[in-house]
């Protein structure tokens, strides 16, 4: 995978300031293509991972029941204007053939799908396919809740609205029970 090419940013956002008719030679700029580069490059750095990597660790647990790891927080940038959507993930899976990952994994495989240019709906799906690919679970169920930047800050203005996405795979398609129960401890 491609790595960040620091100097191609520098120079581009040196353009959007003079775009914009500042002055990017000010004592307050000019150590502020560097930042943004340095920043760009921590925020898309999901772009060199594969959240399947993640799941690699695997204990042979014999638990055949749910595991949730809810309210993990994250941040990643909407594609459409580059601006921060954020807010939190839930993660319940019922694990098959003792193929338990290490709970931290989740939440590693959020940071890896978030720091992207991103669509909620692709990192919520995303995650979802992972772990059925290296997994196998029984069942998945991601849900995220985020608010975007580029609907509160500008455009539409609407701070505070939130955008609720699910993916559900296995026996969370299927099984409106299954669903109801691992809905009620996300909200619980
Ligand atoms: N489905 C989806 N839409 C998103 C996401 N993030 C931002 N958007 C939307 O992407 C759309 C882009 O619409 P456009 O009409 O192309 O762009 P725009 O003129 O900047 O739109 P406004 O935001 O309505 O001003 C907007 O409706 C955003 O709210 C996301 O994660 N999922
Ligand atoms: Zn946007």
């Amino acid at each position: 995978m491609q790595s960040v090419d620091y100097k191609k940013i520098q120079e581009a956002v040196t353009m959007i300031l003079e775009a914009i008719g500042e002055d990017p030679t000010r004592e307050g700029l000019e150590d502020t293509p560097k930042r943004v580069a340095k920043m760009y490059a921590e925020v898309f750095q999901g772009l060199n991972e594969d959240p399947k990597e993640h799941f690699k660790t695997i204990f042979g647990e014999d638990h055949e029941e749910l595991v949730l790891v809810k309210d993990i927080p994250f941040f990643s940038m909407c594609e459409h204007h580059l601006v921060p959507f954020f807010g939190h993930a839930h993660i319940g899976y019922i694990p098959r053939g003792g193929k338990v990952t290490g709970l931290s994994k989740l939440a590693r495989a959020v940071e890896a799908v978030a720091r992207r240019p991103q669509l909620q709906e692709r990192i919520t799906a995303t995650i979802a396919d992972s772990m059925i690919e290296s997994l196998d679970p029984h069942g998945v169920i991601v849900v995220i809740e985020a608010e975007h930047m580029c609907m509160t800050m500008r455009g539409v203005k609407k701070p505070g609205a939130k955008t609720v996405t699910s993916a559900v795979r296995g026996v969370y398609a299927e099984d409106a029970q299954l669903r109801a129960e691992v809905i009620s401890h996300i909200k619980g």
